[in-house]
């Protein structure tokens, strides 16, 4: 501070407001898994002191693929009341977690017809700067969690994304569950999780609301 400044209480340094970040966890699931790791982290983005939102991709699959498996209809139906993401919520949001199950190393279509939508706003801008991260599961222990998070990723560049994955930024990363592109987990044709990724899922949140803050207070 100057002493013309001092002596007349002004700063010309720029106060730096408190930033309050507006998080989306935008998952996917048919049997619960990933819903499981969307509400990880929306306590860790909470506790982060986020915003937070958790809202599902839309159904597409036939009735008749859904009621063959009464793990999967269970699950929508005791996943009913949690809202079903819209255009509005992407761009409400500063940060996003995607959690998807991996089909055949891959995204369900499900999410891909989402993100698809998502023309209008990438054309007009609305989606650059948005910092996200992605989450995944997969039955097989190296069936494609990874290929999944990447191929989240990818739609992610061309919205001009930041992508704030955990890399191995605290030593719990280490433990079971830590991956460096994002959290990721195996279940069990029962659907029971093989690692206990519960720590990990909070902290990738609170990672991407702590990089979303310092872009916005950046921004001030
Ligand atoms: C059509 C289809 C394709 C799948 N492809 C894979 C795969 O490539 N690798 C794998 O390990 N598991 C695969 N799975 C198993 C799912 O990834 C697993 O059921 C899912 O991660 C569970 O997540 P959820 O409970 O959130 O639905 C597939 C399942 C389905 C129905």
């Amino acid at each position: 501070m100057g002493f013309f400044a001092k002596l007349f209480g002004q700063s010309n340094q720029k106060e730096l407001e408190h930033v309050s970040i507006k998080l989306a966890v935008i998952y996917y699931s048919s049997t619960g898994t990933n819903y499981q790791m969307a509400k990880w982290a929306e306590e860790g983005g909470k506790a982060a002191g986020a915003e937070v939102k958790v809202l599902k991709v839309p159904e597409l699959a036939p009735e008749a693929a859904i009621a063959s498996n009464p793990a999967w209809k269970a699950h929508l139906e005791a996943t009913s009341d949690v809202p079903e993401v819209t255009l509005d919520d992407l761009e409400w949001a500063d940060a996003i977690i995607f959690s998807a199950p991996t089909r055949f190393g891959n995204v369900p279509a499900q999410v891909k017809q989402f993100l698809d939508t998502t023309g209008g706003l990438w054309a007009t801008g609305k989606l650059a700067n948005k910092v996200v991260s992605a989450m995944s599961s997969a039955s097989n222990a190296h069936g494609g969690q990874e290929a999944t998070i990447l191929s989240i990723y990818t739609t992610m560049y061309h919205w001009g994304a930041i992508v704030a994955a955990p890399g191995y930024t605290d030593p719990l990363l280490f433990a079971s569950g830590g991956n460096p592109y994002g959290t990721s987990v195996t279940v069990d044709q029962e659907g029971n999780m093989q690692e206990n990724v519960e720590e990990a899922a909070k902290y990738q949140a609170k990672r991407t609301v702590q990089v979303a803050e310092s872009l916005k207070k950046g921004n001030q």
